[in-house]
């Protein structure tokens, strides 16, 4: 099993770091030594040049172009300028090969970028991103240090242009940009080095979830009722009941002023909406609703869980009203706009943000969904694939959770394990899969 890997802030990392107990020259060793080790296991004994910035980045350039060396590999050292950190500068005297400049050094079969790190405030002056860019083009595998010099950590913007990496490896725990977009789509594979800090374990990255079992005395309402609101467009709904059977709910209704074409024979149709139902584990409004404002109305009126998707997160107006609600909201970037307003700061602090305002789980979708909790909990999905974007999937991940709401899991763990395997069963459905596809790799 995955197990979730903690994501720090850069102030959350530099607080780990002064609390590590070895001290942070011993830190620097066990990054440039890690970076050295990643890169070997990945890239074998080609020959590498390692481009060093003037802080600690570079400062584990230094270290891992001891340690390739140490090796019997070919490295060479290419550097902006002397070191200004004291760290960096103890690094830099340990390596007794020559140091070229940046600006004129020859490329070679593996580039490693040391530049910049966790550090970066500002863009690269255009010279140097593209030195970086024909470096990079001119290699076989670009590797960086931490993060791609350009990228910043917490919100995964690109402060300037980078090159496509094969191969990053981060230090001592993953960054909000390693899981963000658009920074992490050119990252390649990311590994993490252990430097031995005590991470926080607030934010993470969603590993493999713990599903409840199926209880040998189960009965199909103590697996899980879900109660589905079927709107206007009632295909939508017959993707999220569909999903929600195939999630191990017990027990799957949809109430429906008419038939609703496609539904499984299990899942069962009725006229009337009784919501005070004890039973219930978890109410699903939103997909294909419509204009009728009234079904949210009537969900909010129930004490039972819910899931509010699509149009129903739009038609809320106020996140005040969802205060008291024992909801899980699951907007994509439009629909979380609506109800919120344009947020500052990067999607993290706008995630929490919204589930602060609200007191609701937040799943904030897209190529980089984020599930927050009130509480500061952050859960970053790992990459799915992006043949997701196609109509209703979203309908199928809101059935998903509201299954795995209703078979008792507490509203954040539902949410990050429904995120989690939407972007498994995507995997196995493969590129030309459409949203009813998933329903069979659930
Ligand atoms: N702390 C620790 O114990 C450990 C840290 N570790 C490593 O340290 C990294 C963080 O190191 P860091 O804080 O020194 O920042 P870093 O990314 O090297 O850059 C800062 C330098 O760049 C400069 N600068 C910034 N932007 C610039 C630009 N656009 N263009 C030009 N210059 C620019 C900035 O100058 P300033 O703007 O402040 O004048 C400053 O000189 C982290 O990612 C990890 O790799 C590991 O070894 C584990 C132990
Ligand atoms: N490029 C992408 N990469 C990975 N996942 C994506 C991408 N685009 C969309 N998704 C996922 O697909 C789903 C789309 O949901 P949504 O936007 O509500 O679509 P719909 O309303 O058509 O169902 C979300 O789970 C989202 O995270
Ligand atoms: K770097």
């Amino acid at each position: 099993m995955n197990e979730a890997r903690p994501i720090l802030s850069v102030a959350a990392m530099r607080d780990a770091e002064a609390a590590a107990p070895c001290g942070l020259t011993e830190l620097m060793e066990r990054a440039g030594r890690g970076l050295a080790e990643a890169t070997c296991r990945f890239a074998g004994p080609m020959p590498a040049l390692i481009l060093c910035g003037p802080g600690n980045n570079g400062g584990d350039g230094y270290v891992a172009a001891r340690c390739l060396a140490e090796r019997g590999i070919a490295v060479r050292v290419a550097a902006l300028g002397e070191p200004t950190s004291d760290l960096a500068r103890a690094a830099r005297q340990h390596w007794e090969g020559p140091v070229e400049r940046v600006e004129n050094c020859s490329p070679a079969p593996v580039l490693i970028d040391c530049l910049f790190g966790t550090g970066l405030k500002r863009g690269l002056d255009p010279s140097l991103h593209e030195r970086l860019l024909s470096l990079a083009q001119e290699s076989h595998l670009a590797v960086a240090a931490d993060l791609p010099s350009g990228v910043d950590a917490d919100s995964g913007a690109l402060l300037s242009p980078i090159p496509d990496y094969h191969l990053t490896v981060a230090f001592g725990a993953l960054k909000p940009a390693h899981r963000l977009m658009p920074a992490m789509t050119q990252m390649g594979r990311v590994v993490v080095a252990n430097i031995g800090i005590e991470a926080d374990r607030r934010w993470f990255e969603i590993g493999t979830p713990a599903l409840p079992a199926v209880r040998p005395d189960a009965h199909k309402y103590s697996r899980g009722l879900v109660h589905c609101l079927a709107g206007e467009m009632p295909g939508a709904m017959a993707l999220s009941a569909s999903a929600a059977a195939r999630s191990g709910a017990g027990y799957v209704r949809v109430s429906t002023s008419r038939p609703i074409a496609g539904l499984p024979r299990s899942v069962v149709e009725v006229g009337d909406a009784r919501l005070d139902d004890p039973r219930i584990g978890c109410i699903l409004v939103g997909p294909g609703l419509g204009h009728l404002p009234q079904l949210l109305t009537l969900a909010l009126t129930s004490n039972r869980p819910k899931v509010i998707d699509a149009e129903a997160i739009s038609l809320v107006g106020d996140p005040a009203r969802l205060r008291g609600q024992d909801a899980i909201l699951t907007p994509h970037a439009g629909e979380f706009e609506r109800l919120f307003g344009t947020l500052s700061g990067s999607k993290a602090d706008q995630a929490l943000a919204a589930a602060e305002a609200s007191g609701a789980v937040i799943v904030f979708k897209g190529a980089d969904t984020l599930v927050a909790a009130p509480d500061g909990r952050l859960g970053f999905a790992p990459p799915a694939p992006a043949w997701l974007a196609t109509a209703g999937t979203g309908d199928v991940l809101a059935g998903m959770i509201a299954a795995l709401r209703a078979r008792g899991m507490a509203a954040f763990d539902a949410a990050c394990a429904g995120v989690w395997l939407h972007g498994r069963a995507a995997e196995h459905a493969g590129p030309d899969m459409i949203a009813d596809d998933l329903l069979e790799h659930l």
